[in-house]
């Protein structure tokens, strides 16, 4: 089967004082070639971990994750990853970052040069090209670390709250550039965020997860993301549908929230 399959991943953690804590069961997942997820949830739910598993940081202690029908061990090229801080080289400058991958490969620049060139251009980097990386600003910094992974050509890309530490404005222009590179390109995406508001202008289908242990609660197929590519996001947040669901997904991850306070306070 074409896609990503995350098939029945469980993940233990054993502690040195003897006891474990359950970080994901039982989680099942088909993404199709192109489909963007984002995944949303209190803290402790699991989230980084999936992802990790996914990129192959970690092994599960059950299940698998199975990519185009072969089962993924490790990390791959095929399976790219943006951090929340660029993850940049700092002694090389922009376009030296972002050419890594094929430079690595031991590609010459006859092969990538062009291919870089134009993720230069539609990340909006193209006249920064030769500056260094502690010349950029942060939002400038994760557009590098987005046209890096795509020069890899993944066929996932793994996002870990890649805007997180962006300004309100810069994260809008860059919500925007993510659903434009996601058009253009036609990566299958998965995007972790704490932003419910991101989660719904991002994700054409949004998982919310729910913690101990670590599982699937509700997932959304939503059409924001659609509407979103080369559009103004403040519109699409007027459509009908948009605060309802926000609500929705707020009240639900508020309660799981309440809850944990709840057992923690249980507990002491
Ligand atoms: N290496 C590790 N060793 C032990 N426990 C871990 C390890 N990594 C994660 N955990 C635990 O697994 C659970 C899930 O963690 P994870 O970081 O995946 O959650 P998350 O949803 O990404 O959280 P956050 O939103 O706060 O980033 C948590 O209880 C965490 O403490």
């Amino acid at each position: 089967m074409s896609g990503l399959s995350i098939e029945n991943v469980s993940m233990r953690f054993d502690l040195p004082n003897g006891s474990s804590v359950q970080a994901l069961k039982d989680v099942s997942l088909h993404l199709n070639e192109g489909e963007l997820l984002s995944v949303l949830g209190p803290s402790g739910c699991g989230k980084t971990t999936l992802l990790n598993i996914v990129a192959g940081f970690l092994a599960p202690t059950e299940g698998a994750v199975v990519m185009n029908g072969h089962t993924c061990i490790g990390p791959d090229a095929e399976r790219g990853m943006v951090f929340q801080q660029g993850a940049l080289f700092e002694w090389m400058d922009v376009r030296e970052n972002v050419s890594f991958g094929p430079r690595m490969k031991g590609q010459k620049e006859a092969q990538w040069g062009e291919h870089v060139d134009h993720l230069l251009d539609v990340t909006g980097l193209g006249d920064f090209k030769d500056k260094a990386i502690y010349e950029l600003s942060g939002g400038m910094q994760q557009r590098v670390a987005l046209a890096r992974c795509l020069a890899n050509d993944p066929d996932v890309i793994l996002m870990d709250e890649p805007l997180g530490a962006l300004d309100a404005l810069t994260r809008e222009k860059m919500q925007g550039l993510v659903l434009k590179l996601w058009k253009e390109t036609g990566k299958t995406i998965i995007l972790i965020t704490h932003s419910v508001e991101e989660a719904l202008l991002l994700g054409e289908r949004l998982l919310v997860m729910a913690p101990r242990p670590g599982r699937i609660h509700k997932e959304y197929r939503l059409p924001f993301a659609d509407m979103g590519v080369g559009a103004d996001l403040r519109e699409v947040k007027k459509h009908p549908e948009y605060g309802p669901t926000r609500e929705e997904i707020l009240e639900m991850i508020w309660d799981m929230e309440e809850e944990i306070m709840g057992r923690t306070e249980d507990n002491q």
